[in-house]
């Protein structure tokens, strides 16, 4: 986003040799709309069961730092340039989400995808280019 409004020259991309597609590290984006609604599902089951479980709220999708990087610039419009650096210390190279569990249980699954994601937070930062 500070690269993409100018604040930044460049993103800093934490590592280029994991052992991923593209080398770098891929978490499970998700859209904070799909979060808040599984919130609200969680508060329809409040009363499903004594006691309390815990759901994982995900895509089950991977996205690398590049794949997240181009995905804003097509969003955006804008070009993201990028400088490699080495990882930082306690990044693991793959982190995603298993949301089996939640669509069992409730049927919730996000709908939103990544180009979703990244055009919504740059018509936010548009629209609030100092914050809300
Ligand atoms: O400018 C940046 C920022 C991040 N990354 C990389 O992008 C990946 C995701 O980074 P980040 O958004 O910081 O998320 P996580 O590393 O997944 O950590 C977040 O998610 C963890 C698990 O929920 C929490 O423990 C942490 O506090 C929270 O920052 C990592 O490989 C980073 O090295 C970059 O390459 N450049």
């Amino acid at each position: 986003m500070r690269v993409a409004d100018g604040r930044l020259p460049a993103l800093n991309v934490f590592g280029d040799d994991y052992p991923t597609p593209d080398g770098t590290a891929q978490r499970d984006y998700i859209h904070v709309v799909d979060v808040a609604d599984g919130h609200v599902d969680a508060l329809d089951h409040v009363d499903d069961e004594p006691g309390m479980q815990v759901f994982n709220l995900g895509t089950g999708v991977g996205t690398s730092v590049l794949e997240l990087s181009a995905a804003f610039a097509k969003a955006s419009g804008r070009d993201i340039p990028h400088l490699v650096q080495p990882r930082r210390a306690g990044d693991v190279a793959t982190l995603i989400a298993d949301p089996g569990k939640v669509a069992s249980a409730w049927g919730w699954h996000a709908t939103r995808g990544l180009d979703d994601m990244c055009r919504d937070a740059w018509r936010f930062q548009v629209e609030n280019p100092l914050g809300y």
